[in-house]
């Protein structure tokens, strides 16, 4: 039974839109240097937290938490299409073990992943397939949103499951920082716009996919020129929740409410309750030591890019 953890922010406009060569290749060390970290654990199961957005779940029925028991990612951006390798038995033990702990997941059967889930597993592990993984969702923008606090009672739930594996289990959380991209909102859409956030949007049409896309990166292209053309990254924020998360005080976030984060950092900014539930899963280890700290807001991407590692500390005295 051994923990580690990785998280990091994802921007479906990496390869569309990026920064500098220097910026482009200090980040790629960051992110061979997580790889390199995390082929050193050797997982043998990954547990990702990690959102959608609008290409897997929908207002038909939108859950705040979900857990997949099979999963396939669509392939949004350019990201890796394909099914995710989803140990079934192990992902219903893990929801009924935190249902069991009084946090109300739902399931998915045929959990369908975008970006969000697939970019993580490309730059960390090389590809979808290479460890069996089990697919966390979390609800980062459709509002009503879950709280900063259930989040962390969601990763500790499956901290303690994972705790009772004989296994090197390895937490990702995925997206973030401080952001807003263009994502559409059902309060403030056209009467198409809306059947598609109800649903109809889960096989787009190869043109609106397209249109999809291209906004994104237009908003990102004008986000370069103009930084108020979306709403500011927030750099003061997104090092004070690195500060929180690296010195075991995540539970601080518990009074924030959802509002208040969306106008600090933007309404995308939910996303790092991904990092929360990693966190609070590794903490059910014992405490953690943080290392690797990394970020820089980078506006091409449309991101406070961070990343940010850790291990129990009984291991990190260890090694
Ligand atoms: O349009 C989308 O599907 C998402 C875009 C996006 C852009 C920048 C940062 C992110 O975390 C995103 O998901
Ligand atoms: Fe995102």
């Amino acid at each position: 039974m051994s923990a580690y953890l990785h998280c990091q922010s994802h921007s479906p406009l990496v390869g569309h839109v990026d920064p500098l060569p220097e910026i482009l290749r200090e980040v790629d060390e960051v992110i061979s240097g997580a790889r390199a970290r995390i082929a050193h654990f050797d997982p043998e199961l990954v547990i990702l937290f990690a959102p959608d957005h609008y290409n897997g779940f929908f207002y038909d029925l939108m859950p705040s938490f979900c857990i997949g028991t099979a999963a396939h990612a669509i392939g949004d951006f350019g990201t890796l299409a394909g099914p995710l390798p989803v140990p079934k038995a192990l992902a219903e033990a893990c929801a009924e073990s935190v249902l069991a702990d009084g946090v109300d997941t739902a399931v998915s059967y045929r959990m369908q992943v975008d970006h969000g889930f697939a970019q993580p597993l490309e730059q960390l592990l090389g590809g979808l397939g290479e460890c069996p993984v089990i697919p966390v969702f979390i609800n980062s923008v459709a509002t009503p949103l879950p709280s900063f606090q259930r989040a962390r009672l969601l990763g500790e739930a499956i901290g303690r499951f994972a705790r009772t594996l004989d296994q090197r289990v390895l937490f990702l959380g995925s997206g973030g920082l401080s952001h807003q991209p263009p994502v559409p909102e059902l309060a403030h859409v056209d009467a198409r716009m809306a059947d598609r956030l109800l649903g109809s949007g889960r096989h787009l049409p190869a043109d609106e996919r397209e249109a999809r896309q291209q906004r994104v990166i237009l908003a990102a292209q004008r986000f370069i020129e103009d930084q108020h053309s979306l709403h500011p990254l927030n750099p003061d924020w997104d090092q004070h929740f690195l500060d929180l998360l690296t010195s075991g005080r995540m539970a601080e976030l518990d009074g924030l409410g959802n509002a208040e984060l969306s106008a600090l950092a933007g309404k995308s900014t939910h996303e790092v309750k991904t990092w929360v539930a990693a966190f609070a899963a590794l903490s059910a280890f014992g405490p953690y030591q943080a290392s690797d700290r990394y970020y820089r807001p980078i506006p091409e991407w449309i991101a406070g890019f961070g990343s940010l590692s850790a291990e129990p500390q009984s291991l990190s005295k260890e090694s």
